[in-house]
């Protein structure tokens, strides 16, 4: 490839980023999609994947998992090295033409109120590997919402590290997985935050708490954790109130409700991550609001 169209493809998927972020230009997420198509075209690999991403998630134009995959497959076949290995993720999976699974197992019900289910061995190996890893650059510090304030802070409540697979990391199996989450629990997709990667080490723990947040119509109604890895001893996940423990295991899921039918915070639903004793734990965690949340609306 010509060095000029290169360039040129690297500025205008720069450019994309930019308008993604609202920063250093204004946010325009449809005009985004336009330069992200246009670098993809012009050879750039970061393009074609983000592009992936945002057509499947619906951002800057409707949600269009059919395009999307046709995308990945296209991406592949020009060698782009990670569209393959997201096809190869994809193909082990039973889903429909929209990416939902075609059949769940049965859940176990653990608690009538709050409402606790658990799925085991719902994700395989290289899912939970390709969700711990998604967002290995960017494990920090876990934040928790000031109550005071409603800032994003860091809190002693919780000594793990923690990252948001944000809506441009969104790859295709991830989406799928967030599908798969959305039809156990009988909720929209886009009701789902972004998912969360948490890592525990040594002596990490996430103290009692509950997952509601203060002063928020669009209330947490469910959570969904998907425990990513083996090879730890302590970590599980404990409901005091209840006297329930969940000691998961690499892909099982657990989802409880942290509302109660009037949507006030159900105070049964606190819980915690217990001290991981040896080895270190890795978790995703869905938090589930009400009602429908758009994904770019709390960023740039
Ligand atoms: O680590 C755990 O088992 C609990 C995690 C948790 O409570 C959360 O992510 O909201
Ligand atoms: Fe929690």
């Amino acid at each position: 490839m010509e060095h000029a169209a290169l360039s040129s493809a690297a500025a205008m998927f720069r450019l994309a980023t930019w308008h993604l972020v609202g920063d250093p230009l204004p946010r325009d997420l449809p005009r985004a999609r336009l330069l992200l198509r246009q670098s993809t075209d012009a050879g750039n690999a970061d393009a074609a994947m983000m592009e992936v991403a945002l057509t499947a998630n619906g951002t800057g134009a409707p949600p269009d998992w059919a395009s999307a995959r046709r995308l990945l497959e296209e991406a592949a076949a020009r060698d782009i090295e990670i569209a393959q290995k997201h096809v190869n993720l994809l193909s082990g999976m039973d889903i429909d033409a929209q990416g939902y699974p075609r059949r769940l197992p049965p859940p176990e019900k653990l608690s009538d109120t709050p409402l606790v289910h658990s799925w085991r061995n719902v994700l395989t190996a290289d899912e939970c590997a390709h969700l711990a890893t998604s967002v290995l650059d960017l494990l920090g510090p876990s934040m928790v919402v000031d109550p005071r304030t409603g800032q994003q802070i860091a809190h002693p409540v919780r000594k793990s590290s923690a990252a948001v697979i944000g809506p441009t990391r969104e790859t295709l199996p991830i989406q799928a997985i967030q599908r798969r989450l959305s039809a156990m629990t009988g909720t929209s997709v886009s009701a789902g935050e972004p998912l969360a990667i948490l890592h525990y080490a040594p002596g990490q723990e996430y103290l009692p708490h509950v997952d509601t947040l203060p002063h928020e119509p669009n209330q947490r109604v469910m959570t969904a954790l998907i425990y990513l890895n083996k090879g730890y001893l302590g970590g599980e996940t404990h409901f005091p109130g209840i006297g329930l423990t969940m000691a998961g295991k690499a892909g099982d899921v657990l989802v409880f409700t942290n509302t109660q039918e009037d949507g006030s915070p159900d105070a049964r639903s606190r819980h915690a991550g217990l001290p991981v004793r040896n080895g270190t734990k890795w978790l995703a965690t869905r938090w589930i609001r009400n009602q429908p949340l758009d994904i770019w609306a709390s960023r740039g």
